[in-house]
């Protein structure tokens, strides 16, 4: 299977800070790949250089060949990559059903159509009974899966989630866990961003660490946990 994305020599400026410094590595199809690092290490600027909405200050990023840097949001949507906030944010006057929608519509012009891609979302993160609820009064485990329902009705290929298990309960990062898995048996490609370390453990392939904007390691998780680098820069000896 080839590349689907490459992200080459990718740094971003803000004024004499680099967010990110010549960062490059590749993502096979279907693969999990989790990207790690210490708080301030430029995970959430790459995404925003992966997904368009920074411009890289210099390299480049290639999704399915195409190069990405400096496309509209909802172009970087139709051709099939999406993401999930860090801080979800949904359209809290409007119900769970009518936010998911709003994904859906970027695939469809027919709300009949984005009504049905909704509702199947919806079974896939479990909270079809929801879908009348105001999203506004969902607790951050339900808003975190509604966030992840909205943009699996964008139908991506490639998914990036920055930190979904972030203030979960254990059995809620589960449920979360689980679907992850989920997804990629439906073979969308995956970028985790995650500071559980058992969870990112569990579920990449490969693992990129970042620190201080630069690629520290890449590798299998049992060479991460190994890697004295990380260690000493990231996960410290209780790991
Ligand atoms: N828009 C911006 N303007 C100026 N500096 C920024 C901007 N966005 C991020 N930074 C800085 O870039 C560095 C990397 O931040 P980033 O949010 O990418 O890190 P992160 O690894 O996602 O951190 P965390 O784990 O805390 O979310 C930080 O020093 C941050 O303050």
């Amino acid at each position: 299977m080839g590349a689907i994305l490459e992200i080459k020599h990718v740094s971003k400026f803000f004024g004499g800070l680099a967010a990110n410094a010549d960062v490059s590595f590749e993502m096979a199809e279907g693969m999990i790949m989790g990207l790690i690092g210490p708080n301030g290490a430029g995970k959430t600027t790459l995404f925003n250089c992966i997904t368009g909405y920074y411009p890289p200050s210099r390299g480049e990023v290639l999704f399915k060949g195409m190069r990405m840097n400096g496309l509209e949001p909802n172009r970087v949507c139709r051709l099939g990559m999406a993401r999930t906030w860090q801080k979800v944010r949904p359209l809290a006057k409007m119900s769970v059903l009518d936010n998911v929608m709003v994904g859906a519509l970027c695939r469809t012009n027919s709300l009949t159509i984005a009504r049905e891609m909704a509702l199947e979302q919806l079974r896939v993160v479990r909270m079809e009974s929801k879908a009348d609820f105001l999203a506004g009064g969902l607790p951050i485990g339900e808003r975190k899966k509604l966030e992840v329902a909205r943009v699996l009705a964008t139908k991506p290929e490639l998914l990036l989630l920055d930190e979904v298990m972030g203030g979960l309960n254990p059995a809620e990062s589960e449920e979360i866990i689980q679907l992850i898995l989920d997804i990629r048996k439906r073979g969308v490609t995956q970028m985790v961003i995650e500071h559980d370390m058992k969870a990112i453990m569990r579920i990449s392939d490969r693992i990129v660490v970042l620190n201080s904007g630069e690629k520290l390691a890449e590798g299998s998780p049992e060479e991460i946990v190994t890697n004295q680098a990380v260690i000493d820069a990231y996960l410290g000896s209780e790991h």
